[in-house]
């Protein structure tokens, strides 16, 4: 009898990393300048050729432990050559809404001139208006100013789907379209949405869509998947952020008790703050037990438990204990080994900012960490953890970490 292989599902944070899908730095990046970057949620300007190469060691580096590595400029130009697919996605950008009045019939033609690699790029990178090539332009563009600013592209630069877990994420055996808080990360959504309805590796299966579609207006709940962590034993722990609200959690938690796909969600209410956007800014695991946490703020983390109530209600409980011993409990583990940023006030800081916290397991006790991170990857070695290294002097600069540069779609559960 052939067994069933699944595809699609994600069980915990560490157990075996199967499939995952990430994005190349790329046109979007060549984009940032002064005057856009903070607007565009990057700190500095990458030098992008050598990010380019960081991030191609950093693919390899997971290939090289068999890891199906999914990219999403190479998984968008295969969406692409759907002609449905293509026509779909394209009626979605290019509106009045998007590219103004009168540009509508040029942008679209000279995008479909353009081949599925190249109209890829563009899809991700964006497209100044400047660019449009002059037989496809009209009198209309005589109205766009600021060309390096945020606001006159026909289609906006996408520099952080870099960052690929915030966009949509895998829940056990279903998944979300994130509604990004931030004006610069609203397009990014429609682009996974193309990709999971067309793509040939996820058209024809059935998933689970928990939450979310990018096709409509979600207001005030929005939800990003870098506060998200499906950990196993039924429990998924959300941290409610700068990012995440209650709005959206509370959705989220009812959709996925109503299919019995998890039986508690440890909300972690964190102060909101740009160092630490996300749970996974000051909070990873890198081995079943062990987690690595910046303590400054971890400490400060309310938790609250949901669980399902009849009537499609929820059960709200404010916790007593910390975030971690709550974590711990809901694992059934007696305790979390815990590794906190080490070193001085200074340096668990500047750890923290440049991503120490936010490793990525491949397996269980196996990370991934930036190498400028000394103090907190030796003290994850002490732990008994591995630690594979990558250059992050490039790719951090939009403040992602290896949890951030990843979206798991297949990991296996590990035993609590
Ligand atoms: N999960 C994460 O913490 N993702 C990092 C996102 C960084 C990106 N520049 C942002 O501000 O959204």
């Amino acid at each position: 009898m052939t067994q069933f292989e699944p595809n699609f599902g994600v069980y915990s944070e560490v157990g075996q990393l199967r499939r995952v899908l990430v994005c190349r730095p790329g046109l979007a990046h060549e984009r940032l300048t002064p005057l856009n970057n903070h607007d565009l949620l990057f700190d500095d300007l990458p030098w992008v050729d050598q990010a380019k190469r960081d991030h191609e060691d950093f693919v390899a580096k997971m290939v090289a432990r068999g890891i199906d590595v999914l990219e999403l400029h190479t998984l968008l130009a295969e969406t692409l050559a759907v002609p449905r697919a293509k026509a779909w996605l394209l009626d979605r950008k290019i509106t009045a809404n998007e590219v103004g009045r009168g540009l509508i019939a040029g942008t679209r033609a000279f995008l479909e001139t353009l081949d599925n690699v190249m109209l890829a790029e563009y899809l991700i990178g964006g497209l100044a208006a400047s660019e449009l090539p002059k037989e496809y332009r009209t009198d209309y563009l005589g109205l766009v100013r600021d060309s390096s600013g945020v606001n006159e592209y026909l289609m906006p630069p996408l520099p952080n789907t870099l960052y690929t877990r915030d966009t949509t994420c895998w829940i056990y055996n279903g998944m979300t379209y994130n509604s990004l808080y931030w004006p610069a990360r609203h397009d990014e959504t429609l682009l996974m949405k193309a990709i999971y309805l067309f793509h040939p590796l996820f058209a024809k299966q059935d998933i689970n869509i928990w939450w979310g579609d990018p096709e409509r207006s979600w207001g005030q709940a929005t939800f990003e998947g870098g506060d998200v962590m499906p950990v196993g034993n039924g429990v998924v722990l959300i941290g409610m952020s700068e990012r995440t609200s209650r709005q959206a959690i509370t959705q989220v938690a009812q959709s996925l008790f109503t299919a019995r796909a998890a039986e508690r969600v440890i909300v972690a209410a964190m102060p909101k703050l740009r160092a630490a956007m996300h749970l996974d800014t000051v909070f990873t695991f890198a081995d079943r037990d062990l987690v690595t946490v910046y303590p400054q703020i971890v400490d400060q983390i309310q938790p609250f438990s949901l669980y399902p109530e009849d009537n499609e209600q929820l059960k709200v409980v404010r916790e007593k204990q910390g975030f971690i011993p709550t974590v711990a409990e809901a694992l059934d583990l007696p305790k979390l080994r815990v590794v906190e940023t080490p070193g001085s006030l200074y340096t668990s800081e500047r750890q923290q900012w440049d991503s120490g916290n936010n490793v990525v397991a491949l397996a269980p006790g196996v990370v991934m960490a930036y190498d400028r991170n000394t103090h907190i990857n030796r003290a994850l070695q002490e732990a008994g953890v591995e630690v594979v290294t990558i250059a992050g002097a490039e790719l951090g600069r939009g403040r992602g970490g290896g949890h951030c540069m990843t979206c798991p779609i297949l990991r296996d559960s590990v035993d609590y």
